[in-house]
């Protein structure tokens, strides 16, 4: 693997306000990388930059070997090996799916453009839906005519906002799992923001936390959710309690902590909600100076005390 994105020391404030500050982080080939972060952190204005419709104040963005740079410096802001998916998918309304497609490498030659389009229906597992309206698709395959468009002319890199953001929430991990395999199959290389930390788990190589416009933490999932480097990082992967041993101030995600008569910790229920898998058992405890999150088999009343150990 090559690196095809290098990030190195980028700024920029809008006005004032500086949202992103001395940023640097590299992307392989082939990697998905999954920029998570609050509301307000950066994370569009950071993606933005990298498909060069922002310009960067400071720092400098290359794209296999090519200097990005924005609109103050490109009559039309964007460069062709970039491809954007918007979470609104951007179909043309009376276009059927093929002709979606198709337009998109309207300058190839009639042969290779037909083969081309073929494939990506294929990929996208649309070949039934090729003279199918957008309005006559679902979520799930408006999205999928959306990436088959943006994989179209072969795009080194594939940045996408938020793209699972306008689905279905019952739908939403079965898309998921379309789009990765998609993506996957394609062996496109995508920077993909997101607020959802199924998103990041499910489908990124490396996540980026992202805290105020400073990389707080980059890593692989499975790291960022066992070993956060803050609790910011830790946040955004799921629950963690905070519980003071001896001089210490542990950081414990809530499996990781097991309901025992003679637990090393002890608090009082004061919320058991049943979750389908497992009850949510919300503890006060003299450890901790916020509510303890429990995962239990079975409910307990509220008031109850009880004990729970570090497994
Ligand atoms: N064109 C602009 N002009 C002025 N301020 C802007 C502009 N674009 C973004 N900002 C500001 O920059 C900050 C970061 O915005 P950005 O959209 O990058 O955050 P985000 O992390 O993607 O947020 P969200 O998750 O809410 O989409 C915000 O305070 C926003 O108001």
């Amino acid at each position: 693997m090559s690196t095809l994105v290098q990030v190195s020391q980028v700024s920029k404030s809008f006005l004032d306000n500086p949202v992103i500050k001395g940023v640097s982080f590299s992307v392989e080939e082939g990697e998905i990388i999954c920029i998570l972060g609050e509301s307000g952190s950066g994370k569009s204005t950071l993606l933005r930059m990298i498909g060069g419709l922002e310009d960067a104040d400071e720092g400098s963005i290359v794209v296999e070997e090519e200097e990005i740079t924005g609109p103050a410096h490109n009559l039309v802001p964007g460069f062709d090996f970039i491809n954007f998916v918007s979470q609104s998918f951007r179909l043309e309304p009376f276009r059927t799916v093929w002709d979606n497609i198709s337009s998109v490498i309207s300058y190839l030659p009639d042969q290779e453009r037909e083969t081309k389009v073929n494939d990506l229906l294929v990929l996208c597992k649309l070949t039934d839906k090729s003279k199918a309206y957008p309005r006559e698709l679902s979520g799930g395959q408006q999205q999928r005519v959306a990436i088959a468009m943006a994989l179209a002319d072969d795009p080194f890199l594939l940045l996408m906002d938020e793209p699972f953001s306008n689905l279905d929430v019952n739908m939403k991990t079965q898309i998921r799992e379309e789009i990765v395999e998609i993506l996957r199959k394609a062996e496109v290389t995508v920077i993909l923001v997101s607020h959802d930390p199924i998103d990041a788990m499910s489908i990124a190589d490396r996540v980026i936390i992202l805290e105020s416009g400073q990389i707080s933490q980059i890593d692989t999932p499975q790291v960022l959710y066992e070993n956060p480097s803050s609790p910011y990082a830790a946040k955004f992967l799921g629950p963690m309690n905070y519980l003071k041993v001896g001089k210490e101030t542990l950081g414990i995600r809530p499996e990781k902590l097991r309901i025992t008569p003679n637990g090393q910790f002890a608090g009082t229920v004061i919320k058991s909600i049943f979750m389908g898998m497992h009850y949510h058992v919300s503890v006060d405890c003299a450890a901790s100076d916020r509510v303890i999150l429990l995962y239990s088999s079975c409910s307990y009343p509220i008031g109850d005390s009880i004990q729970f150990e570090h497994v």
